[in-house]
């Protein structure tokens, strides 16, 4: 057997450091999070991502629109570059497993794994248990953190997945509000909460079926050693050597990866939710609530809340027990999380809505858009850190899930294929993983993706009429087309038949501005090369 130097297998907690921004010390800043207002903080620079829980909601926003600490701290820790930042207060995740304590530790030093996932989150999970179900060896990298995020599905899909088990509550039908004085639009599909501790336990479950085994670390740097083999270099002076390399950390990945040069600029999708026990509740909670644009609130068109339209999304999970989520669906600029919260609660005071306790507490900041991976490269990367978010609702969860066997099957191939292990030791090795690239994004899901891509350039230029009015439109496209739009399974075909039939039954106002967009913003020329493009 080979080995690759892997000096000792210490220091598994992550350091915290930010090699991205070579002038911020963000092991200060964690530091003095951790001493002052805040409990859990755990990190990862490569991710550029902090969690943690805050003892004290005084938060300020720092130029990127990110929360980021009390007053105090912030001026204190210099200010922040931080770019990706998730703060969940409240919240109890003790009851999820650990990883370390079911998954059998990688073996260092003697032995080469098949595939290394880097990335511990639902598309990590679920790539790394299908591949070892394959027969691969593989082996799982990353912080032992728990799920944080609350996640909504369509029910359909999550039982097309076999996890319906870990749904923990659901709406037999969905509302979209509009119009102030309207009735709901009734979506006619059910819809589910999936329970973060649940999903979990079951994807941990799967891996530790098929025989993953775990390392608890921080990755921070991928090379490749002259015989082809990826070298998974971790904290504390471990390597981990593999045939490939899969990146999963999320959106925030890319010191690892190498992305297309010139793409669209990223947008994002910001959320300020809240679990809460209230009196007064308008909200029947045998529905779910996908998107309420009532303007309750009444802003003035120039003032700054009225600059993002942003929508409740509401989950009833009793008459008093209430999941509110206020949520931007993507801006350019990041909506600033203290705006979020207030135009929550003053949309709450307006409709009469009376907080008597607060169970949770969430801010979600999703980047959207952006551009692909470069498909030239050895390293492979799953989920957010593909690209694979649906960019025009910045929902992945499904999507990743339900890739993941496909994508661990061609990973599987060509891994079989190809390399002999005569073949390395002559140096005669080829990228490998141009196939799998390929799988994930071959032409058609490009040409889907630069759709996608139009639409979202077109989403956050609207204001909140704007907005309602191509809602209005959205929903009353026939029930295959919205529902495959959201889900992603419309063909490149099927998304012009879509955008034929929306333009038919749109009004005036609305005709003329998606052709003026076409014609006039580059995500327009972008789509239609892709769709030239054989
Ligand atoms: C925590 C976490 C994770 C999270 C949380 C947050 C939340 C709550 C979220 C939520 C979300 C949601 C609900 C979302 C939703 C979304 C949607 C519905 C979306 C939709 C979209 C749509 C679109 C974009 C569309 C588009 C369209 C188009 C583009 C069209 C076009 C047309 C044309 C161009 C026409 C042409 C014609 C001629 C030329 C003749």
């Amino acid at each position: 057997m080979e080995c690759f130097g892997a000096r000792n297998m210490t220091a598994t907690m992550a350091v915290f450091t930010c090699p991205r921004f070579t002038d911020c010390n963000i092991r200060q800043k964690i530091s003095l999070l951790k001493q002052r207002r805040f409990t859990s903080v755990s990190a990862s620079s490569s991710f550029r991502q902090i969690k943690c829980s805050a003892k004290s909601d005084r938060c300020v926003v720092d130029k990127q629109g990110i929360s980021v600490a009390d007053e105090e701290d912030y001026v204190k820790a210099g200010g922040s570059e931080l770019f990706f930042v998730q703060m969940q207060r409240t919240k109890s995740m003790e009851s999820q497993s650990k990883l370390s304590e079911k998954l059998a530790q990688i073996p260092i030093g003697n032995c080469i794994l098949d595939l290394v996932v880097i990335g511990c989150g639902p598309a990590g999970l679920a790539l790394a248990a299908e591949s070892a179900k394959l027969g691969l060896n593989v082996g799982l990298i990353g912080p032992d953190l728990p799920f944080t995020n609350n996640y909504g599905v369509w029910q359909d899909e999550f039982i097309g997945l076999g996890l319906e088990g870990c749904i923990e509550h659901s709406w037999q039908d969905t509302l979209v509000y509009l119009d102030d004085d309207a009735d709901p639009i009734r979506i006619g599909r059910a819809y589910g909460r999936v329970h973060r501790d649940l999903l979990h336990e079951e994807l941990l479950r799967r891996c530790v079926e098929s025989g993953v085994s775990y390392l608890s670390s921080k990755v921070e740097r991928i090379t490749e050693a002259p015989n082809g083999y990826s070298l998974i270099e971790c904290e504390g002076n471990i390597t981990i050597p593999c045939r490939l390399a899969t990146v999963a950390s999320g959106a925030a990945s890319g010191k690892f990866l190498e992305y297309e040069l010139g793409g669209p600029r990223v947008c994002v999708q910001t959320a300020y939710g809240i679990e809460v026990e209230v009196e007064n509740n308008p909200y029947d909670p045998d529905l779910m609530v996908f998107m309420d644009y009532r303007d309750f609130s009444k802003h003035k068109p120039e003032s700054l809340e009225a600059k993002y339209p942003t929508f409740l999304y509401v989950m009833a999970m009793s008459p008093t027990k209430i999941f509110f989520e206020e949520t931007c669906l993507a801006s350019r600029e990041a909506m600033p999380f203290n705006l979020l919260k207030s135009k929550l609660m003053s949309r709450l005071k307006a409709m009469g809505i009376r907080i008597t306790r607060t169970y949770e507490e969430e801010w979600s900041y999703i980047p959207v858009g952006g551009s692909l991976p470069n498909t030239e490269q050895k390293n492979l990367a799953f989920g957010a850190a593909a690209s694979m978010v649906h960019p025009a609702t910045g929902y992945s969860v499904v999507r990743s899930l339900s890739e993941a066997p496909n994508y661990a099957a061609v990973i599987a191939k060509i891994l079989r294929q190809d390399q002999s292990k005569e073949m390395i030791s002559l140096g005669k090795y080829t990228n490998i993983s141009k196939q799998a690239w390929e799988t994930l994004w071959p032409l058609e899901r490009k040409r889907q993706r630069a759709f996608f891509l139009f639409g979202l350039s077109h989403i956050v230029l609207m204001d909140l009429e704007g907005t309602r009015t191509f809602f209005r439109t959205f929903f009353r496209l026939p029930k295959w087309m919205w529902w495959g739009f959201l889900g992603s399974s419309l063909s490149s075909t099927d998304l012009i038949i879509f955008a034929l039939y929306m333009f038919v039954i749109a009004p005036h106002s609305l005709r003329t501005e998606l052709v003026r967009h076409l014609i006039s913003d580059p995500t327009g020329a972008t789509m239609v090369k892709a769709y030239l493009t054989i």
